[in-house]
């Protein structure tokens, strides 16, 4: 299922520039060469081809089930992931790390990513989507959290283009703002700007979800104990 709805989505035209993913949540000017998108997909494609036959060596040929974790910054989205991946054996990926590691490796795409995020603004999709994808890959993980991400509409949208899914789920840290600022003061310049960008980029993100069904939304005051009191009866009433 995962493989054959994958190759439907592999057998389509490459997207033109004009397409949502094409452009950025913020208009930016930071964009990769169009080329950039066929190779990944061509990426993508070979990814799956050699998953193909791996159904009896150990392999996930089979689509992982994939838990959004959503929530402003301060939230606890990292700190609740922590304690969902060992307690529920999920991979954790979180989209601000990847990013951070592309930045440390000195490459001209990390400083790129440095620039945007010291703005507090969002790293352009087709970046980040290809460090999720790549992570996943290397994961191979049946339960996989992406934590942070999508920050905007139009990482979603790149996202279940390029991946070919939606997620399964997604787990929504709603945080009131004075609490999340109390948690990062002095640590995050950019604190003002990035409750911004949340709030205008973010929240439609977990909106066209919640249309579909999809979100649980968590109370994030209280200790962080009690706050995974409330992630584990969801996690627990899951079938994976
Ligand atoms: N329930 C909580 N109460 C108080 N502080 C918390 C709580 N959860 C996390 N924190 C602290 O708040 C800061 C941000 O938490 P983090 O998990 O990194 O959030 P996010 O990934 O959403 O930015 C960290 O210093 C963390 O230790
Ligand atoms: O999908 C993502 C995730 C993060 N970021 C950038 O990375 C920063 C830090 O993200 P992280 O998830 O680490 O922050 P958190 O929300 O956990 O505080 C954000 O402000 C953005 O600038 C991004 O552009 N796209
Ligand atoms: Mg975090």
């Amino acid at each position: 299922m995962w493989r054959r709805r994958l190759g439907a989505i592999l057998l389509r035209s490459p997207p033109s520039s004009s397409s949502p993913a094409a452009s950025s949540c913020q208009r930016s000017r930071h964009h990769l060469l169009p080329t950039e998108e066929p190779l990944a997909l061509n990426r993508l494609a070979r990814l799956f081809t050699s998953q193909a036959g791996s159904d009896g060596d150990g392999g996930h040929s089979q689509k992982p089930f994939i838990a959004f974790v959503l929530g402003g910054p301060g939230s606890g989205k990292g700190t609740q992931c922590t304690k969902i991946a060992s307690d529920f054996g999920f991979a954790h990926l979180s989209a601000g790390d990847l990013l951070r590691h592309e930045i440390a490796s000195g490459s001209e795409k990390g400083e790129l990513i440095l620039d945007i995020i010291k703005q507090g603004r969002i790293v352009p999709s087709e970046i980040t989507v290809e460090l999720i994808r790549k992570a996943m890959e290397m994961s191979n993980a049946n339960k996989v959290l992406i934590d942070g991400f999508p920050r905007c509409e139009e990482n979603r949208v790149a996202f279940e283009r390029i991946v070919g899914t939606e997620p399964d789920i997604v787990i929504f840290f709603d945080c009131p703002e004075d609490e999340m600022v109390k948690r990062l003061l002095g640590r995050n310049q950019t604190i003002k700007k990035r409750l911004k960008v949340f709030e205008s980029l973010n929240i439609p993100v977990v909106d066209y979800y919640s249309s579909r069904g999809k979100v649980h939304k968590i109370n994030a005051t209280g200790t962080a104990d009690e706050i995974f009191e409330a992630v584990r009866r969801i996690f627990s009433s899951l079938r994976f």
